[in-house]
């Protein structure tokens, strides 16, 4: 979803929702408001059919049958109301079976009220305020909609009032002033809500845009600072980690593991003749060596520093280590990558290896494994470079 789509739309007074968020919204609201709908309904049913009291109070002549109405119409409203919140997708309808309920709840009401000949009927008729004020209080998705609705409430209200105060347009007057203002507060309601919803919701998802950029950017940081700028491979901080678990999984399992130092042969001669671009280009090019050349197995490939590469495997045995390091040196030879002024008869990069386990006699921890790896590394350039040094035994 486009950023600047969802920053217009808040923009805007009505904030209205983008096409390609509808469905999403909608799915939102049904999480955020279905609770409340269901208990605004529970909450109308339970007051409607209290109301049976006060009849009885003030209307005993149409108290019977009002308790008959009230009663069918919660046998009808609740399992009604129960399977809606269950079965019905659509959030939009489940926000306008209140105020519907209400309507036909108003119309039942008068029509009680028409039948009584009691005089507290006059004044009982300011209680169909609580319709309207409840139809609205309890929307929380559409405005228009409720307000269709809101309008057809005041429309069957105002029916009823006419019918009872036929003669007596001054009463009717009077319910009207007092009854307009209520309307008109519960009709701002409904619309601050519903557009606050709205723009809860654009917020909602502008926040989880900026958690999802955030997540990247921080994944992003994160590669930068375990991968090496130039090779693309493993550097130096993601290699330290490494070799720690490398370690602790071989003193977990008893199983050794081996760290192999790769070092190229007369680099500088190399950086000297053809230049610190070539340099880098050969130091890119042995390292896909290095990580492409195993995949199976725990087998790690990391930049140790300047033309210096780490390999680290496990489990190893000697003879494993030693097979490793002489095809990596076969493999590095095998580039061909011309290097016409080492001085020593070859015309090609060659790299030297020195390979330590960490079954090795004196090798304590990762230290003094990469310290017996150096050493290794060390007499394999002694020996004549192009060729690798495994402890115990050397093999080349
Ligand atoms: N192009 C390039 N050169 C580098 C980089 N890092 C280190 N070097 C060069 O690698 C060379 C290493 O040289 P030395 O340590 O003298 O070793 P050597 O010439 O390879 O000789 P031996 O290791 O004994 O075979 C130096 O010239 C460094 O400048 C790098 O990132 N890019």
């Amino acid at each position: 979803m486009n950023r600047e789509l969802v920053e217009q739309a808040l923009a805007r007074w009505s904030a209205p929702i983008p096409p390609a968020l509808r469905a999403d919204f909608d799915a939102y609201h049904r999480a955020q408001s279905l609770r409340f709908l269901l208990l605004m309904n529970l909450l109308g049913q339970a007051a409607y059919v209290s109301y049976v009291a006060a009849d009885y109070l003030v209307l005993p002549d149409i108290a019977h049958e009002s308790a008959r109405a009230r009663s069918i119409f919660l046998a009808i409203t609740l399992p009604l109301t129960l399977a809606a919140m269950r079965w019905v997708r659509s959030i939009h309808l489940l926000d306008m079976l209140l105020p519907t309920l209400i309507l036909l709840a108003t119309l039942i009401w008068f029509d009680l009220l028409a039948r009584s000949q009691m005089p507290a009927v006059a004044t009982y008729i300011y209680a169909s305020m609580i319709f309207i004020v409840l139809a609205n209080l309890g929307v929380r998705v559409d405005f228009l909609p409720a307000l269709g609705l809101s309008l057809l409430i005041s429309a069957a209200i105002l029916h009823g009032v006419l019918r009872l105060h036929r003669d007596d347009p001054q009463a009717v007057m009077v319910f009207v002033l007092v009854y307009l203002p209520m309307l008109l507060f519960s009709l701002f309601t409904s619309w601050h809500t519903t557009l606050s919803g709205r723009r809860a919701y654009l917020h909602s998802v502008l926040d989880g845009m900026n958690r999802q950029a955030l997540l990247q950017a921080n994944e992003k940081l994160h590669a930068l600072a375990q991968t090496d700028g130039l090779t693309g491979i493993a550097n130096r901080r993601q290699f330290d980690e490494q070799a720690q678990l490398f370690w602790d999984k071989a003193r977990q399992t008893g199983k050794p593991m081996a760290l192999l130092i790769i070092d190229l042969d007369h680099f500088k001669a190399y950086n000297d003749h053809y230049g610190h671009q070539a340099g880098d280009d050969c130091l890119v090019r042995v390292a896909r060596v290095l990580s492409e050349h195993m995949r199976e197995g725990d087998y790690f490939a990391g930049r140790y520093g300047g033309e210096e590469f780490a390999v680290m495997l496990a489990p190893a045995w000697p003879a494993l280590a030693g097979a490793v390091a002489q095809r990596l040196t076969q493999a590095v030879r095998q580039l061909g990558i011309a290097h016409a002024h080492r001085g020593d008869g070859l015309s090609v990069v060659t790299v030297s290896i020195g390979a330590a386990l960490s079954s090795d006699d004196g090798v304590h921890g990762v230290t003094d494994l990469i310290r017996c790896s150096d050493a290794l590394l060390y007499e394999a350039k002694r020996s004549g470079r192009n060729g690798y040094k495994v402890a115990p035994r050397p093999l080349s």
